[in-house]
């Protein structure tokens, strides 16, 4: 195995165009990152996630915001839900339409579910890490639970409000957000990313 590249600068480009993942990313690397910039504030465009898995389109996204000349960090996640052949999946954006309605989309996996009783899900987070002369360190993390409803919460984002992670008794949309770090998709991800490339 080769060994993992480090993160040693001070400024990271959070390569991505979603308010709420922003804030969980710079709560979670804090104590290990000086500046963080974002996608959105250097007006990097939205690359197309032409990619047909959660690495893939991580990497891509990261790729394509460290070609601007700094270290960029992407995460690319969505909910799997089995009873639905794995939809929404890398879809999860894609379902919410133009507007991000995901009241909408949300309906949507009910819909899907209809009287299924397997009503088990995960959400996925794969976040990757990307240099300007284009090298990559990807890791992958999972959170597991059941969907819910109607949705519950105000918290989160996305589809939070229909996810009870198990062995909790309210969904990630009612959760105060350290609590959702301490369990979360990202925070298992982050886990993976900080010992590899934060220490
Ligand atoms: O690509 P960027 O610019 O990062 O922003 P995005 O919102 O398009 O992000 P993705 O392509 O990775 O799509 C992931 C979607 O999955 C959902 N999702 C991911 N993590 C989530 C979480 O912690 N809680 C609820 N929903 C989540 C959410 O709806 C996201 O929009
Ligand atoms: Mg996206």
């Amino acid at each position: 195995m080769t060994t993992p590249r480090r993160f040693t600068g001070d400024t990271l480009v959070i390569a991505s165009h979603n308010k709420g993942k922003v804030r969980e990313i710079a709560d979670l690397l804090g104590p290990y990152v000086a500046t963080f910039t974002s996608a959105g504030d250097l007006g990097l465009p939205e690359p197309e996630e032409t990619g047909t898995s959660f690495v893939a389109n991580a990497e891509l996204k990261a790729l394509a915001a460290a070609g601007a000349g700094h270290v960029a960090l992407a995460d690319d996640s969505g909910l799997v839900v089995p009873a639905l052949n794995g939809d929404p999946g890398i879809y999860s954006a894609r379902w919410a339409g133009p507007s991000k309605d995901f009241a909408m989309a949300m309906r949507k996996v009910e819909d899907g579910l209809g009287a299924n009783a397997d009503r088990s899900a995960y959400f996925v987070c794969a976040l990757s890490l990307a240099w300007p002369d284009g090298h990559v360190e990807t890791v992958e993390g999972r959170c597991y639970g059941t969907l819910v409803w109607p949705p519950r919460g105000e918290q989160g984002f996305g589809y939070d409000p229909m996810f009870k992670p198990d062995g909790h008794g309210i969904t990630f949309g009612e959760m105060d957000p350290a609590k959702k770090h301490e369990m979360s998709h990202r925070a298992d991800a982050f886990r993976q990313l900080v010992e590899r490339c934060f220490k």
